[in-house]
């Protein structure tokens, strides 16, 4: 997967001076092998696309104007698989999934460039094809040519929508590039009324857009970072810093820990346990799923003087990302545990964060490919998941103590659903969360919160508050 851009074997072979030398071949084009190398990641390896990139980019050194598009067009290219992959069915004469998993992702890279970016048709179906004659073979370079060629005489995205001749869902789906299940699941999150119908293309398009960096200011006044950054002080949380871009890695705040990237959301989720109201004794904090611990290193920057903040995780190696997180903070400690059957005693503590493990369809401005890798069948046994943690949660709380449920998600069924089925219980009460970030309007969903990235620039972060009453 590293090193420079590959030739095409053509270009390698050859003895010096021999009389078969192959003819010479540009080399490849380093963005478009780059952004290729990605697809090939998250298909056959399940690679996140988010975490892969910036690996290649590193490493292969590319040009900025060569990095930027190498971004573009595997973001691009892993968003809009479905209805690329909606046009190549229409012009490939078998099944897609018979392809050659390789030439699949290089169609899916090609016809991108031709639908929604608009490169010239000679430059996109080019390149392409070079690159499947060095990485497919030179057997795939005609069918390659050929599927191109009529990908880009039927036009732009807006043309294919009309070939393709979809409605309702389906076209909603193919034209804000989203499957029809998570299409359904924004409608409900939405309300389901005629305020949400109109507000529906809106929201899935905005998965679609770039988010911008944000910073969380722990330890250090957020003035001071919004200058250190060049950035401007976020509108809700009253620790985030919004950047326009740069490498916030570089800055010196984040290098010593004073300041690290976090969604705004994850801030106002964290912050949500520090703002319930709470009776009688304040004094013991618990994360139940820490890692890698962006929510905890908030809570342990921001809670008063004198509590202490048990933060856990069952994954070992996430727990150690916790450790990083919080090193240097006293009075914390750092736990692996499952949540489902914990190692501390009931009623242990007077505030529990449980950020539950989640389909993550909250995020998918940062994780292209997520939205095609879920499927529907994945949020049932997540429901599960997160009941079971819930219920310990609510066990963990001494009497009126409060727990926040936390999802990165809008899907009613790990959200909506999960809390209202413990707030059904007798010894439960919910708290409304909107009054409680007055300042962030459109947050309300019931009792509940919900953030958006169309409304609140952040991820789709869920809010619930729970306290028990005995
Ligand atoms: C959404 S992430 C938490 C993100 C974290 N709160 C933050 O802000 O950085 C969910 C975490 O739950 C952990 N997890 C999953 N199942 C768990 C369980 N049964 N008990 C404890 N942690 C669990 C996962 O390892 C993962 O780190």
């Amino acid at each position: 997967m590293s090193g420079p851009p590959r030739r095409p074997a053509g270009a390698r072979g050859g003895q010096r001076g021999g009389p078969r030398r192959p003819p010479r071949r540009a080399p490849l084009d380093g963005a478009r092998l780059t952004a290729y190398d990605v697809l090939d990641g998250v298909s056959a390896r399940e690679a996140y696309a988010n975490l892969l990139l910036p690996q290649l980019l590193r490493e292969r050194q590319l040009e900025p104007r060569d990095a930027a598009f190498a971004t573009q067009l595997a973001y691009g290219a892993l968003r809009a698989q479905g209805t690329l992959d909606a046009v190549l069915a229409r012009l490939v004469d078998r099944p897609l999934a018979d392809l050659d998993r390789r030439l699949l992702d290089l169609l899916r890279l090609g016809a991108y460039q031709l639908v929604d970016l608009r490169v010239p048709a000679h430059a996109a179906v080019a390149t392409t094809v070079d690159l499947v004659r060095a990485i497919v073979g030179p057997g795939a370079s005609g069918l390659a040519n050929a599927v191109l060629r009529k990908v880009a005489a039927g036009g732009d995205r807006a043309a294919w929508l009309a070939q393709l001749g979809a409605d309702g869902d389906r076209r909603l789906a193919l034209a804000t590039d989203h499957p029809e299940w998570i299409v359904a699941a924004w409608r409900e999150a939405l309300g389901g009324d005629a305020a949400g119908e109109a507000e529906l293309e809106e929201a899935l398009l905005a998965d679609d857009a770039a988010p911008e960096v944000h910073l969380v200011a722990r330890h250090v006044d957020r003035a001071a970072l919004a200058e250190e950054s060049g950035g401007t002080p976020g509108p809700w949380s009253p620790y985030a810093v919004r950047l326009g871009g740069g490498d916030p890695g570089r800055l010196p705040s984040v290098r010593a820990g004073r300041a690290a990237v976090q969604d705004e959301g994850s801030q106002l989720a964290a912050l949500l346990l520090t703002r319930a109201p709470l009776e009688g004794p304040d004094a013991r904090w618990l994360d139940v799923c820490a890692g890698p611990g962006g929510k905890a290193g908030l809570l342990a920057a921001v809670r008063p003087a004198g509590v202490h903040l048990t933060a856990a995780d069952r994954a070992p190696h996430r727990a150690e990302l916790v450790r990083g997180a919080l090193a240097g903070e006293d009075d914390v400690e750092v736990l692996v545990a499952d949540g489902r059957e914990p190692p501390w005693a009931a009623g242990s503590f007077d505030r529990v964060l449980l950020d539950a493990p989640c389909t993550g369809l909250g995020a998918l401005r940062r994780r292209p490919e997520v939205r095609w890798r879920r499927t529907a069948d994945d949020v049932a046994p997540l429901v599960e998941l997160q009941t079971a943690l819930l219920d310990r949660a609510l066990a963990s709380v001494r009497p009126g103590g409060v727990v926040a449920y936390v999802t990165c998600s809008p899907h009613a069924a790990e959200t909506v659903a999960v809390a209202d089925a413990a707030a059904a219980r007798d010894d439960v009460e919910v708290l409304p969360v909107a009054p409680l970030f007055g300042e962030v309007p459109g947050v309300e969903r019931g009792p509940y919160g919900q953030l958006w990235p169309h409304r609140h620039g952040t991820d789709a972060m869920f809010l619930a508050l729970l306290r028990r009453t005995r």
